[in-house]
């Protein structure tokens, strides 16, 4: 079963509904770009039309598009490999001549389109937030940037572009769009059914679509009854929601049972790849799994842009979609089981905030309520790089524990390498240890470059006998690095204070 929403993708500005003055500003824009030669921010609330006439202008003019994903990773390098030199690649009779629909010059013009441009702060590495000012001051090409808020953006950003706003899409829109896919599909339905929708969706028209689809999934025709409102009352557990979905509802009915579970979308979507083989025929499992793969996407895009506003998305592929995947009802009972990365989750938990707790002398407890959820926001995603290394470096933390702290991929090669050169860095320090013992035993006093690491750790210790004290003397092999000691000399006045100057 195709994704409505992207069968339904408007292919030419014309049919971008319910923003007529933004599509309006927005071909112009467009037909205007040689005299003025500025980017474009379209921004707006998410589904309500901004990528999709993103491509349904370059289309109109004939340009082809350049686009890179907030999934990408967007860092200075990889925008000037990507977006940088096709921004670069202006025609040297560039001028507007001939080409395209709009007049575009089809041959050279490509559209370079970033999206989550408002993210440039949370997710972007600081080498990427200035190449894209840079970009688009600089660029050769049209560029749109995409932004559900537009003030999250940068006022740099702001000020070298052009604004156009994308207003939620009233009900009034969004009906005649329901109506057609209705036709299209060849679904009877009652207006008021599609009304409901449309008001249920406030604005978002990728949401209605999304609605309209579970609400239809399996029939020919669609009434008010069928479009079920208003969360249910009752708190559902998980197992019956495991049933709902993989053997008795309707996809609109699974849907409303995802709102109905008190578990975030990641939870249920792991709950249901956990356990849907064990229920679905291999058939049935091929056509979940793409549905739990959009979710997937969905996912990722609420940790790369905190946006939970895509939560629903999700909910919408591993709830409605899986439950549509499925041939009919089955019955019979299913040992469910846990998802496995829970256990090994919770044991890595428990190895993390045990290594922070012995590294800087605190209780566990503290760490795990004080000092993990202030590692968790500073090195998220590993960003900064550098602080992550220094943490992974301090905390003598494994891929997997740098992967729990950060919320990466274990198994990405970000985490892999930052792993590495956290244990390069700890040798360092422990090979700067021992010059400075060396240092101190040979010269009789303290060798400033011997050791910059150890001497401020041995400082702190208030122990003259320095970096021989501060650096073998521990018992714990933590006690090996500059932040262990630190940290584990202060803990009896402070041990909430695992602060960037820790393991910096
Ligand atoms: N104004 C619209 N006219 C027609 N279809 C629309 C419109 N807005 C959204 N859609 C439908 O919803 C889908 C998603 O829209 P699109 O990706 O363009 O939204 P967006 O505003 O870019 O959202 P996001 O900020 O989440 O990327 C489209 O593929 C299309 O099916």
């Amino acid at each position: 079963m195709a994704d409505w929403t992207e069968k339904y993708r408007p292919s030419t500005l014309s049919e971008v509904r319910g923003n007529d003055k933004a599509r309006d500003a927005f071909a112009e824009w467009a037909r205007s770009w040689d005299d003025h030669r500025e980017a474009v921010v379209l921004h707006g609330s998410p589904g309500v039309g901004k990528t999709s006439a993103a491509h349904a202008l370059a289309n109109d003019m004939g340009w082809e598009t350049v686009e890179l994903n907030a999934s990408d990773q967007r860092t200075a390098d990889v925008i000037e490999r990507f977006a940088g030199r096709a921004a670069r690649n202006a025609t040297l009779g560039g001028s507007a001549a001939g080409g395209g629909a709009g007049g575009g010059d089809t041959a050279s013009r490509q559209l370079v389109i970033l999206d989550e441009a408002d993210n440039i702060h949370g997710n972007y590495d600081r080498g990427g937030a200035s190449a894209i000012t840079k970009l688009v001051k600089e660029s050769g090409q049209p560029i749109v940037l995409i932004a559900n808020d537009y003030y999250d953006m940068s006022r740099g950003l702001r000020n070298a572009t052009q604004e156009i706003e994308f207003r939620d899409v009233s009900a009034r829109s969004i009906v005649p769009v329901l109506r057609d896919v209705c036709r299209k599909e060849g679904i009877e339905f009652e207006s008021d059914a599609l009304q409901q929708i449309a008001e249920g969706n406030r604005g978002d028209l990728r949401g209605a679509i999304n609605d309209l689809q579970a609400a239809t999934q399996g029939r020919d025709s669609i009434t008010v009854a069928d479009v079920v409102t208003g969360d249910r009352d009752k708190a559902l557990g998980l197992f019956p929601f495991l049933d709902a979905v993989l053997k008795e509802e309707s996809a609109e009915e699974a849907l409303q049972s995802a709102y109905a579970v008190d578990e975030t979308p990641d939870d249920l979507m792991r709950w249901i790849e956990n356990n849907v083989l064990d229920v679905y025929e291999p058939t049935e499992a091929v056509r979940a799994y793409d549905f739990l793969a959009n979710a997937d996407v969905w996912l990722g895009r609420v940790r790369a842009t905190q946006n939970y506003s895509y939560w629903r998305y999700a909910t919408d592929n591993a709830a409605a979609g899986v439950a549509a995947a499925r041939d009919g009802e089955k019955g019979g009972w299913t040992r469910y089981g846990r998802p496995q990365f829970w256990s090994s989750s919770d044991a890595t938990a428990d190895e993390v905030v045990g290594k922070i707790a012995a590294a800087s002398g605190c209780s566990v407890a503290t760490a795990r309520r004080e000092v993990l959820p202030f590692l968790e926001t500073v090195t998220h995603h590993c960003k900064p790089r550098e602080l992550t290394v220094a943490m992974a470096a301090a905390y003598d933390l494994e891929e997997a524990g740098v992967a729990f702290v950060t919320g990466s991929g274990e198994s990405t090669n970000k985490v892999a390498s930052i792993v590495e050169d956290a244990q390069a860095r700890r040798e360092e320090l422990i090979e700067e240890h021992a010059d400075g013992a060396f240092a101190l035993g040979a010269a009789g006093r303290r060798d400033d470059a011997a050791d910059a690491a150890a001497s401020e750790s041995a400082d702190r210790d208030g122990d003259d006998s320095g970096a021989i004290a501060g650096g073998s003397d521990r018992s714990d092999s933590g006690g090996d690095s500059a932040a262990a000691d630190d940290s584990a000399s202060d803990e009896e006045e402070d041990d909430d204070q695992a602060g960037l100057t820790d393991f910096m």
